[in-house]
């Protein structure tokens, strides 16, 4: 014992607009997480600073945790005593994937201690992280890092990376309240109108193609028909801050189920956005990402 590991894992968006519950990206804002394994399994600690502190349970209940133990079940690894120390940086309930992050988290802890140094099985991780977190839009950038394209399909996961064009940025606008996933799936409706289910077809197929080589194409592939409108009642300033960017050209959408706002683009729609009021939110220009990464030690 007296096995070290630690594990960075990164902030996801998802959707991107038109691609509702199968686009993802990751971008340079990360989780720290290490864990001290220790003789006695009935030992567990969790010291969490930053994003989440006093708020989130230190008990079997932590989603780093519960994902944990999920994972040792699954790969066959025994419990040792656990002491983990998280520095949150990905802010809770703004549809930034901090739900995601802490999942994958705790599965790269349960490999670590079930298979040492052996790499991580991204795939698997995939399989299981999105199984867990319910979109694997979130967990599969959690898990890879940069763009890519995931969905359910069967009991398994497809998923595809994108090669992000070299001309795009990212911005991201958070805001200080939060809304939680759950609530904002649940005011969207079972039915949409056709007019809308084909404009939504259409930027859904034009989004890859618009991220790995069409950047000219990124505002219309960015239009969304599917969740955006339904989910503004819960997030009335995020949903006029879009309204106000992409008035002015920028590609915006809602982050995942918000209320956090994403926008990827050049360097001149990114630039148009500083005509555009955000009080109440706070912007970050991060890079985009890579994806988790763990250290074993001892
Ligand atoms: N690092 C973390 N440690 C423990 N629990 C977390 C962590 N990150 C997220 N959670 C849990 O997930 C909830 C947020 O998940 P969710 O509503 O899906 O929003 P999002 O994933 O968009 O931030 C938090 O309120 C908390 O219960
Ligand atoms: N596709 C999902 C993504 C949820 O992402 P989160 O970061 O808000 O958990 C959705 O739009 O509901």
């Amino acid at each position: 014992m007296g096995r070290r590991l630690s594990v960075r894992v990164p902030a996801t968006t998802a959707n991107v607009g038109s691609g509702f519950d199968c686009l993802g990206i990751a971008f340079a804002l990360h989780d720290e997480l290490e864990l001290e394994l220790t003789e006695d399994p009935t030992e567990l600690s969790i010291t969490v600073d930053g994003e989440g502190e006093g708020n989130v349970p230190l008990d079997e209940r932590h989603l780093v945790i519960q994902s944990l133990l999920t994972g040792l079940e699954a790969w066959g690894g025994r419990r040792p005593g656990l002491r983990l120390t998280c520095h949150n940086r990905i802010p809770h309930s703004r549809g930034l994937g901090s739900s995601a992050a802490a999942i994958v988290a705790g599965l790269a802890f349960a490999w670590g201690i079930s298979r040492g140094e052996e790499p991580l099985d991204l795939p698997e991780l995939t399989r299981i992280s999105s199984r867990i977190e319910g979109h694997p839009d979130n967990a599969g950038a959690a898990v890879w890092g940069g763009a890519i394209l995931a969905w359910f399909a069967d009991d398994d996961v497809r998923l595809v990376n994108l090669d992000l064009h070299d001309s795009l940025g990212v911005r991201v606008w958070v805001p200080d309240f939060e809304v939680g996933t759950a609530g904002a799936r649940s005011v969207l409706p079972a039915s949409v109108p056709r007019a809308d289910a084909v404009t939504q077809a259409i930027a859904a197929a034009a989004l890859p193609l618009a991220l790995e080589r069409r950047p000219d194409l990124i505002f219309a592939a960015t239009e969304d028909r599917l969740h955006q409108q339904y989910r503004a009642e819960l997030m009335p300033q995020s949903w006029d801050l879009l309204r106000s960017l992409r008035a002015v050209g920028v590609p915006a959408a809602i982050s995942g189920a918000g209320p956090a706002i994403f926008a990827v683009g050049s360097v001149e729609e990114l630039a148009a956005a500083d005509a555009c009021r955000a009080d109440g939110f706070r912007r970050l220009e991060p890079a985009v990402g890579t994806g988790v990464e763990l250290r074993v030690e001892g």
